[in-house]
């Protein structure tokens, strides 16, 4: 192996995850000389995967290592024209389920097949219904996650649900999971990451055994994948997942999805997926208001046997406004601290211990910046926004950067008013009341008001 890339890979061992540097970088073969590195993957799916997300970082490496820029160059094929080496079964494998064929397989298996492990379904027993709190932003989402989990390949199929980052579209997922097996504890209920999906994909396309793959994903009786977004632009695993749908649908095996957005809006996601997504139920995960997340809070140290006050707790939920992982980041956070040095969690000790996190959430969330965000997605200059003209096309763009920023900051409404070219405190109210009426009654305005606080706060 050339030197400098075993050293690379040694770098990239300490910041990649093991599952990704033994699926996509261990099988790279490399040859170095002096017009630069040659990498050469088994296939063109590999090198697509490496292409698309590790090649500046190998890039960045070898160029440090190397004390001058030397050319990454990626090909398929294999140093010296030999075939790439057989990856070790272990690693792919043990990050791989693999689940037993329940009575509703696909495919049968050959007489003299090597018996299959046990069924692994991947779930987080913590991940129940019982620990998630409900609030008016996931309240839809998890009564059809409990749906589905009592009336599974019944209620809804499939069940896809989406919004931003650390909002409990996972949980939801175990949970609904988790309950189906409780109901039916002989259930194949399988969970993965799609990332699992996709690795798998390879290291069957590598050993040559699709058929157990297939097998294997078609033979469940509910198939849980999250983050589906991740399979934009690979389009066999686009296929291959396509007549996994099909197969599972037509069997009524529950099929549950997460996605970081709305599917239809996912650039390189073949149409015919697409369309197979939209036939069961698309449920949206909001962020969640100022109530539930100081209620997330309460609850999560409950769990945690944490003395949190309410006070504490509402301080948090004020101030860190982004999703759930960062409330509870803040909570271990104060947990720890508070163990260490053996203090009480009070306000002041939260406000010490967090200053930074805190600090940092404030600054993402300014009257400034709101105001470009909001003159940026209805299209109109911020000069505009931000004048006397009170035409229709940017007087409600303005009520609604007036409402998010009474909203999303801590200044009050003449410091708003003041902000928005000297209007007064009581024009703020006003955008504030019709912003909220609006979002209530009209569908396009609750829309245009969620994207623009995933924005502001993601
Ligand atoms: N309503 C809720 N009640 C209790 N815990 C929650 C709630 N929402 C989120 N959480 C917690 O927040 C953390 C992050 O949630 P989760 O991993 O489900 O987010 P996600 O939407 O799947 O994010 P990503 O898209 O980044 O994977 C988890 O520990 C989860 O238990």
């Amino acid at each position: 192996m050339s030197d400098l890339w075993r050293r690379c890979l040694e770098r990239l061992d300490g910041e990649l995850s093991p599952e990704d540097v033994h699926t996509w970088l261990m099988p790279l073969q490399a040859r170095e000389d002096g017009t630069g590195l040659y990498l050469y993957a088994p296939n063109p799916y590999s090198l697509e995967a490496v292409r698309s997300q590790f090649l500046g970082k190998i890039e960045t490496i070898i160029t440090h290592l190397a004390g001058h820029p030397l050319p990454v160059r990626l090909e398929v094929g294999s140093h010296g024209g030999r075939p790439a080496p057989a990856r070790p079964a272990s690693s792919v494998a043990a990050s791989m389920p693999a689940p037993a064929a329940s009575s509703a397989g696909q495919a049968s298996r050959p007489a003299d097949a090597a018996p299959e492990p046990p069924h692994q379904h991947n779930l987080d027993p913590h991940y129940t219904f019982e620990t998630f709190v409900e609030g008016k932003s996931n309240q839809l989402g998890k009564a059809a996650a409990m749906q589905v989990a009592m009336n599974p390949g019944r209620a809804y199929n499939p069940l896809l649900l989406y919004g931003g980052t650390g909002l409990g579209k996972t949980h939801l997922m175990h949970a609904a999971g988790n309950l189906l097996l409780q109901n039916n504890p002989d259930a194949k209920v399988l969970y993965l990451r799609s990332e699992q999906f996709v690795s798998g994909m390879v290291k069957a396309l590598q050993q040559k055994n699709m058929d157990d793959f297939k097998r294997r994903f078609r033979s469940v009786d509910a198939l849980l994948i999250d983050d589906i977004q991740f399979f934009a632009g690979k389009d066999t695993t686009q296929e291959e997942f396509f007549h996994t749908f099909n197969a599972l649908f037509e069997a009524k095996q529950q099929i549950i999805l997460t996605c970081d957005r709305y599917p239809k809006e996912l650039d390189k996601l073949e149409p015919r997926l697409k369309s197979r997504l939209g036939w069961g139920l698309s449920v949206a995960i909001e962020p969640p208001d100022f109530e539930t997340r100081a209620a997330i809070l309460l609850s999560k140290a409950a769990d945690k046997d944490m003395a949190l006050s309410e006070d504490v707790a509402m301080l948090l939920a004020r101030r860190i406004r982004s999703n759930v992982r960062d409330l509870e980041g803040a909570l271990n956070t104060l947990a720890a601290r508070a163990n260490f040095y053996r203090r009480s969690i009070t306000t002041d000790f939260a406000e010490e211990t967090l200053r930074d996190l805190l600090n940092t959430h404030a600054q993402a969330v300014t009257v400034p910046n709101i105001q470009k965000q909001v003159a940026d997605y209805y299209q109109v200059r911020l000069s505009d926004l931000l004048s006397k003209r009170r035409v229709r096309s940017l007087a409600r763009p303005r009520q609604v950067a007036m409402a998010l920023s009474k909203e999303l900051t801590e200044h009050s409404l003449p410091e708003i008013g003041e902000a928005f070219g000297g209007r007064d405190h009581t024009t703020v109210l006003h955008a504030c009341r019709t912003i909220r009426g609006f979002c209530e009654k009209d569908v396009r305005m609750r829309q245009d008001w969620e994207q623009l606080i995933r924005i502001l706060t993601g």
